[in-house]
Order: structure tokens, then sequence, then C-alpha cells
């Protein structure tokens, strides 16, 4: 199958599921839509480029850390080739989307959806960065042990990157770094989200690098999020990438203002600054939390909510589109606290840290004690995670150790 021959049509709003269940279902054209009750169906059409712009992808013009000017800040470089990267993976990510086969789906041992973004997507990202940056290490979510699961997958995942079977093999495997502290290490979620990728919802593309344990760059494509607000409307512009370095900030821009051709920082890193909001007051905030009760407790969340006086009902939205959407002030506090039992590994939250923070926000772990991404693909973290603007961080955790213990109790 040409994944680029032809553009369905396709159509997403995300909101705040509870308020009314939400009602998901498929349009006569065949393209999944979802609504509020008692709103229109509102189809909405991202914004397509040609085919020839995502064929061109996979040779982006070269420059070495060398070119970077005098000026630029320590990673321009890679916080540069990471966002080209991301930019090209997040067009050809909402092209697969809307040509989505789930014929092409294998389930992981951990009964986990894997698709052929998954593994196009950490294929293309991590071929760019090992030939820019060769002497880096790789942690990513996707093995070749799941590819070989499926031949048709295989060759959809050789035909959307334009690679031959022996070379995917060999960058996929390149992805399982189990070494040290001091290394410099990419860390990828090809498809952070791909529960919410299959049903068409929101997904991320998560990608960040750590050295010396410590996060340096962090960059989220975000293919379904608009570039203002979280709720999609008509006219919505659909496609927002967020990316952060340590020091320097954090910035949002447009998925189509990127020039993906180029890996120059004073070509590519361009967008306006983000700040996380203002907002003081507990029961004045809005909240987010994963849209699968399966990934994160929501009667724990409820908890936690009705201590603090909050009111409004969360937004529910897969992957970390939502620390970009704390990053920018859409919302103010995030709450995550997976089942017991589950393993955190560094990429569902290590790329989404630095642009929280770098935005002025905090992000720990629910006991308000630091995230440490350093220990390899799996973090000791059996606490939760919560991600705040900073100003009510404190006042939040208080209110989760309080849940907690309510819950203990009953
Ligand atoms: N079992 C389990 N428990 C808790 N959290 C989990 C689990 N499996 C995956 N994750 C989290 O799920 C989101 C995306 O993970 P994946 O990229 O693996 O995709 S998938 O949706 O699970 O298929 C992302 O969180 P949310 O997007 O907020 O749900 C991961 O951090
Ligand atoms: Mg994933």
């Amino acid at each position: 199958m040409n994944i680029f021959a032809f553009q369905a049509p396709f159509s997403l709003l995300s909101g705040r599921p509870q308020l009314a269940s939400t009602v998901c279902g498929t349009s006569s054209s065949g393209s999944l839509i979802s609504s509020f009750p008692g709103s229109p169906v509102v189809p909405l059409r991202y914004n397509q480029r040609a085919s020839k712009d995502l064929i061109s992808f996979s040779s982006p013009k070269k420059f070495s850390r060398t070119t970077v000017s005098a000026s630029a800040s320590k990673y321009a470089a890679e916080r540069a080739a990471a966002v080209s990267a991301v930019g090209m993976t997040s067009t050809l990510s909402r092209k697969l989307q809307e040509n989505f086969d789930e014929a092409l789906v294998v389930i992981k041992d951990d009964a986990s959806p894997v698709t052929v973004a998954d593994f196009a997507v950490q294929a293309l990202i991590v071929s760019r960065l090992h030939e820019q940056f060769p002497e880096d290490n790789f942690i990513a979510e996707e093995f070749v042990l799941d590819l070989r699961k499926d031949m048709a997958l295989f060759r959809a995942v050789c035909d959307a990157t334009g690679m031959d079977e022996e070379a995917l093999v060999k960058i996929i495997d390149l992805c399982d770094f189990t070494g040290a502290d001091d290394s410099r290490t990419w860390i990828l979620d090809p498809n952070d989200g791909t529960r919410g990728f299959v049903k068409m919802r929101h997904y991320c593309i998560a990608l960040g690098l750590m050295e010396g344990g410590v996060m340096r760059v962090g960059v989220l494509g975000c293919p379904n999020l608009p570039v203002s607000g979280i709720v999609a409307d008509v006219g919505s512009q659909l496609g927002s990438i967020f990316h952060a370095e340590q020091g320097q900030g954090a910035y949002m821009i447009a998925e189509k203002d990127i020039d993906t051709s180029s890996v120059d920082p004073s070509v590519v890193l361009k967008g306006k600054r983000c700040n996380v909001s203002d907002v003081t007051d507990p029961s004045k905030a809005d909240f987010c939390e994963s849209f699968e009760a399966r990934h994160s407790s929501h009667s724990l969340s409820t908890k936690i909510a009705e201590i603090l006086n909050m009111n409004g009902a969360p937004y529910r939205l897969d992957s970390q589109a939502k620390y970009g959407c704390i990053a920018r002030g859409d919302v103010s506090i995030f709450l995550r606290f997976p089942r017991e039992g589950y393993v955190e590994k560094v990429y569902d939250s290590a790329p989404a840290v630095i642009v929280v923070e770098e935005a002025g926000g905090r992000v720990t772990d629910g006991r308000g004690q630091p995230l440490d991404f350093s220990k390899g693909r799996y973090m000791d973290n059996d606490d939760g995670i919560v991600a705040t603007n900073g100003v009510m961080h404190d006042t939040i955790i208080e209110a989760v150790q309080a849940a907690i213990k309510q819950k203990a109790a009953v």
C-alpha cells in the first residue's frame, strides 16, 4: 500500500469525556469521529502536505556540530536535530493515522498495541540522529522481536521508511542501551499513546537527550494538538511541537512551520516561548490526566480534586501532549497514578519533564521527590507523577498524600 497515495477524511475533538460519555463512531466515509452529546459532529481536516515532502524527509541536509555559531547554546545542534526529526515524523504519523490499517497492528507481550507508525518513526528518528551523532546511545520503546511477529507489518514499515529489512533491523536494534549515567543517551517514545493513535485520539512523538544523568533537551511532537487550546474546533490548526533545552526555555512551534529538511539551529529553532499558567488557587485550576483509566487512576485524581475544591472536570488525553499543555498554560496540573506493578519507563516522561520545567513548572513524583531518569530504561518510581505550574506544586502534593491516605483508610 502506498500510504501517501490518498488522504482520508479525518476528524477529532478532544476534551473532557467524563462530562458526558464521549460518543465515538465511524462516519460513512470510514473516518473515526468523536463528539460530545448535544454538539454537532464537526469534521476537521488536517493541514496536509504534498507527498513528495514526506519522501524527501529521510535525507536531510547534513550539518555537523561545528556549524553552530559561537553564540549558540550548548545543545543547539542536538535540539535542532531533534526538532527537525520530530517535525518530519509528526507529519508522517499523521499520514499513517489517516490511513490507519488495523490489520497491521501487533499486540506486544504487555498486551499493548504497536503499529507501523511506532516502528517507522523510531527507525527514521534514530537513523537521522545516529548519522549526525554516531557516538550517542539510544533507549527507545520498540524492539525487533515485535517487528518480526508480523511480516506484513515489517514490510509496511520498510515501505514507510524507505529502508530495506536489514537496515531497519540494524537501526531498531540500536535502541536498547543499558549503560552508565555519564553517557549521552537519546530517549525516544516514537508513538507515545499508541492506544490513542489507533482510536484516532491524541498521541505524541517524545524525544529527549540525557547527558550525565540529566535531561538536556526535550521535544514533544503532538500531531493532533491544536496550536492553541486543548480542544480542537472548526478551523483549528493541528500539530504542535514543543522544544526545550536546559537553561534556554521552552518553545512551541506549529508543525507546519518547521523546515524539516534542515538541522541548522538558526533555521529550525523557532517558535513561541512557553510559560506555565499563573493560577495560584487550585480551586480555579484545570487539571489533566490519562484518557485511559487503565494507565492512571481516575478515582484517585477525583479524590484529589475534591480535596482541592476543583470543580471543573479534567481534560483527558493520551500521551505526553498533556505536559505540553501544562508548559503553555492551557492547564495547570497533571496527575498520573499507574496501577501497582506498572514499571515506569524513562520514555514515558523524560522528554516532557524538561519541557515543563523550562516553561517554569515543576514535575515530581507523588511525594514531591525529583524523577530520576539515569538508571536505564526502567525507573524506580512507584509514587506516580505530578506536574504543575510550580507555584501550586507543594499544595497539590499535600492533597495527593491526603487522598492516598483517605483511600487506604476505606
Ligand atoms: N500499563 C500501564 N500503566 C500505566 N501507564 C501505562 C501503561 N502502559 C503504558 N502506559 C502509559 O501509556 C501511555 C502510552 O504508552 P504507550 O506508548 O506504550 O502506548 S499505549 O497507549 O500503552 O499503547 C502513556 O501514558 P498516557 O498516555 O497518559 O496514558 C504511558 O506512560
Ligand atoms: Mg509508545
